[in-house]
């Protein structure tokens, strides 16, 4: 039985197939309620850190460890009952929107799913469905934006309240009212939670209490926001990457 305090990566050794390692010793602590941001280019192996801590897959060498346990001597159902995944294209059931809110944890209340959902950013737009919460949402009913699966994905995981919370940040542009109750609704989700978040914007991955940079499987650079850009290493040199093309983006949308 888990109850989900930190997190351990020891010399953890990873690839999907045998001659192509993805994951090439990674280590890193997250400790109970605080925040881990990965960063680092496409395909470095970010969302695969994700997959081996809900055991999607195992690593061939090393360790990682909840609460000091071995996540493979805990059973699935125990792991998974102590996380929850905010990801990037949320899956929705052809069903009630009620039901895939509700899917965070079954032995809710309609309250609780409602309370969620307000939680979530949700409710308002939730109440202005055709049929409200009995909408059938999916591939087969009401179609929802980007940014109302990702509010699903955070109702659920609020329902679910879990010790552990896995973010893997939208890449596809939302407005940036969308994004900025978003962030607020996932900054009160991860308040007093364990959580990593695989942050594409750096001004996200600036408000964890610890980044990580990793680079073709390997940790390059750990530690707090400030700290990693005093040091002008590879951090520094992406967050000035970043801002400059913020810059330039700004500069472009501002034709006079
Ligand atoms: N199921 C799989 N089978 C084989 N290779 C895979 C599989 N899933 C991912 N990979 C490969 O593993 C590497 C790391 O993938 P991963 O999804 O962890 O990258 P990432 O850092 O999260 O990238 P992005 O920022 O683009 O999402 C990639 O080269 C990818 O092609």
């Amino acid at each position: 039985m888990l109850c989900g305090g930190c997190i351990d990566f020891e010399n953890v050794h990873f690839g999907y197939l045998t001659d192509r390692k993805i994951l090439d010793g990674v280590s890193f602590s997250v400790p109970a309620g605080k925040s881990v941001a990965i960063v680092g280019t496409s395909g470095s192996g970010k969302s695969t850190i994700l997959r081996l801590l809900y055991r999607f897959f195992d690593p061939q060498a090393g360790a990682i460890k909840v609460d000091g346990q071995h996540i493979k001597n805990v059973t699935l159902e125990s792991l998974r009952r102590s996380i929850a995944v905010v990801p990037q294209d949320t899956v929705l059931f052809n069903d009630t929107i009620f039901h895939n809110i509700h899917y965070g944890r079954l032995s809710a209340s309609q309250e609780e799913v409602y309370d969620a959902a307000r939680r979530a950013a949700i409710h308002d737009t939730i109440m202005n469905f055709p049929e409200r919460y009995s909408t059938v949402v999916g591939e087969r009913g009401l179609k929802l934006s980007g940014g109302e699966k990702q509010r699903v994905a955070l109702a659920r995981a609020f329902l679910k309240a879990p010790s552990i919370l896995l973010c893997d940040e939208a890449t596809s542009a939302l407005d940036s009212t969308t994004e900025a109750e978003i962030l607020t609704a996932l900054r009160s989700l991860a308040n007093n939670r364990t959580s990593i978040f695989i942050a594409h914007r750096l001004t996200t991955a600036m408000q964890c209490d610890q980044i990580i940079v990793l680079e073709n499987g390997k940790v390059v650079e750990q530690g707090a926001h400030e700290i990693l850009l005093s040091r002008g290493g590879r951090y520094a040199q992406l967050w000035g990457q970043q801002n400059n093309t913020t810059e330039l983006t700004d500069s472009l949308v501002k034709v006079p």
